[in-house]
């Protein structure tokens, strides 16, 4: 959870690279880093014994040759092997190449043979085209044989911008060390499950290469938002953190309900539920700081939006995919408060991008599941970071796409990616909780992208640690943890 927020891509990172050794750093210094952090993880991590490390014909091969040079002088056993001969290495990973006294063997599934662990050092950043012949033999039979890898950057066959793999087969790798910061690979599916242990080793290439470079993309810890976060004042009062208002469903009351509570645990001044009076008691039953309001007809909804005071409308889960769903969503965007569409306040807009984007005016978050995100967006390609920038682009809304990699893009292009969801949260009504959350933190007046970051951690923050049988009840009354956690977790 803890670490840099910036994520970079292969492009940025080679620009970090070289602005570094324009600053004065040795490339050749850098891959020495490099490979020895690798060797440092592995010698960490595992009992001594024989390793083999595969090289590759470029600077990931590079960083193998100085990582088995270290772990053989730290006492392990190794097999290096390599694709190309050494001769037809150039610069840096040349340099190292030759630095190895030991034996070279022939890239193929003998040299595995006695491994208790691999080196993965095949490709990284470079990597250009699917796994094939000797190579693609290799990593079948290092998956084959279950022997514990650690690859160097990224597994082998997994591409560092997007997390998918290219070609039929990648390595799968206990543990990743990567350099100076992540990259998308790292953090989306399948790359977050391909690489492991995740781990980030400064090579010495200094912070301020930033500066020039202006990453858009950053993983979605407390440290990118924290400072915004709306804590009370004690020179306040509840109407200063905003009158949330959900509009809850008729026959499925269950979504509105967890929304409304998530909303006040996650900070709203006061809440209120607009239902239709015969329904009324099911939301006031349980929840006496909900504020019910009934809302019979249309003329109840003009008036209801009329006060300016709401400042934050939730539409969506348990509405319906119905025509008063849709008019009702594009009244509240007209309002040009903030407004989040979840669930059926999407479904409204099946294969209408140009219909919703025409309609949003204000502060505007649609939290779409990737069944939803298809509906509207049926001709938008690509990975998900790719996708959920392209649709932020498109409507001016900030997009959070929702599952295990939660991707939140703001129309500026920035996004972030989540990671402390855990797999438990799988369950109906977890969405709706979220849902709420994020009314909560707009209520409160965060801006829409700071919104969606904060609620989307606080969200996976509160099923952390449950464990199996978690319900999305169990998660508003978990916030008051998560929240206490904003301060201590970077
Ligand atoms: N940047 C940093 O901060 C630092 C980076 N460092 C390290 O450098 C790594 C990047 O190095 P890199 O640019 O040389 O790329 P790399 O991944 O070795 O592959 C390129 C070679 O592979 C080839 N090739 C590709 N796919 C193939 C395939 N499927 N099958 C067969 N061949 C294939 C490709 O061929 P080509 O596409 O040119 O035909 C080319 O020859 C980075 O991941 C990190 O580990 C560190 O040293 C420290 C500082
Ligand atoms: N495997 C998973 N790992 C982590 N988070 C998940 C997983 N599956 C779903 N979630 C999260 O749970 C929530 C489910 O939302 P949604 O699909 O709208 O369900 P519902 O409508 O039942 O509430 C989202 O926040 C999503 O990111
Ligand atoms: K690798």
């Amino acid at each position: 959870m803890s670490g840099p927020v910036e994520v970079l891509t292969v492009e940025e990172t080679y620009r970090a690279d070289q602005a570094a050794i324009q600053a004065g750093v040795q490339g050749f210094q850098l891959m020495e880093n490099a490979g020895r952090a690798v060797a440092e993880a592995l010698d960490k991590r595992m009992e001594r014994g024989c390793v083999a490390v595969l090289c590759g014909p470029g600077n990931n091969g590079g960083d193998g040759w100085v990582a088995a040079r270290h772990l053989q002088r730290k006492g392990w056993q190794v097999r290096l092997a390599s694709m190309v001969d050494r001769e037809k290495l150039k610069g840096d990973a040349a340099h190292h190449a030759r630095q190895w006294h030991g034996t070279v063997e022939e890239l193929s599934p003998a040299a595995l043979d006695g491994a208790d662990a691999v080196i993965d050092a095949l490709f990284g950043a470079g990597l250009s085209r699917g796994l094939h012949g000797a190579v693609r033999d290799v990593v079948q039979a290092v998956r084959r044989r279950r022997v514990p890898v650690f690859a160097v950057d990224v597994p082998s066959g997994v591409k560092g911008d997007d997390g998918q793999t290219l070609g039929d087969v990648a390595v799968e790798a206990r543990a990743t060390v990567t350099f100076f910061r992540k990259k998308p690979g790292h953090l989306l599916m399948p790359g977050r499950k391909l690489c492991g242990e995740v781990i980030l080793a400064d090579i010495g290439i200094p912070q301020n290469v930033l500066h020039d470079i202006v990453p858009a993309t950053f993983e979605n810890v407390a440290a990118l938002w924290r400072a915004r976060w709306p804590w009370r004042r004690p020179d306040t009062h509840k109407y200063d953190y905003g009158h949330a208002v959900v509009f809850g469903g008729v026959e499925a009351t269950g979504a509105g309900r967890l929304a409304c509570r998530a909303a006040l645990r996650g900070g709203a001044g006061l809440v209120s539920v607009a239902v239709p009076s015969a329904v009324l008691p099911v939301y006031a039953t349980g929840m006496p700081s909900l504020i019910t309001m009934a809302l019979d007809g249309e003329e109840a909804f003009g008036e209801l939006i009329s006060d300016t005071r709401k400042n934050a409308f939730l539409i969506g889960p348990g509405a319906g995919v119905t025509a008063t769903t849709r008019w009702r969503a594009e009244s509240l965007l007209d309002t040009g408060r903030a407004v989040v569409l979840d669930a059926d306040a999407l479904t409204v807009f099946r294969d209408e991008p140009a219909a919703l984007a025409a309609a949003i005016r204000g502060p505007t978050v649609l939290t779409p599941h990737e069944g939803e995100f298809r509906r509207i967006f049926p001709d938008l390609r690509g990975d998900k970071l790719t996708r959920a920038r392209k649709a932020a682009y498109a409507t001016g809304a900030v997009v959070l796409l929702k599952g295990y990699d939660t991707v939140i893009a703001a129309p500026d292009g920035r996004a972030a990616i989540n990671t402390n969801a855990p797999a438990e949260l799988a369950t109906a009504g977890a969405g709706d909780v979220l849902a709420g959350i994020l009314l909560g933190c707009l209520a409160q007046g965060m801006a829409p992208f700071d919104a969606a970051c904060a609620a989307a951690w606080l969200h996976g923050q509160s099923a952390q640690g449950f464990g199996p049988g978690l319900i999305a009840e169990d998660l508003p009354d978990r916030l008051p943890t998560a929240l206490r956690q904003i301060e201590v977790q970077s």
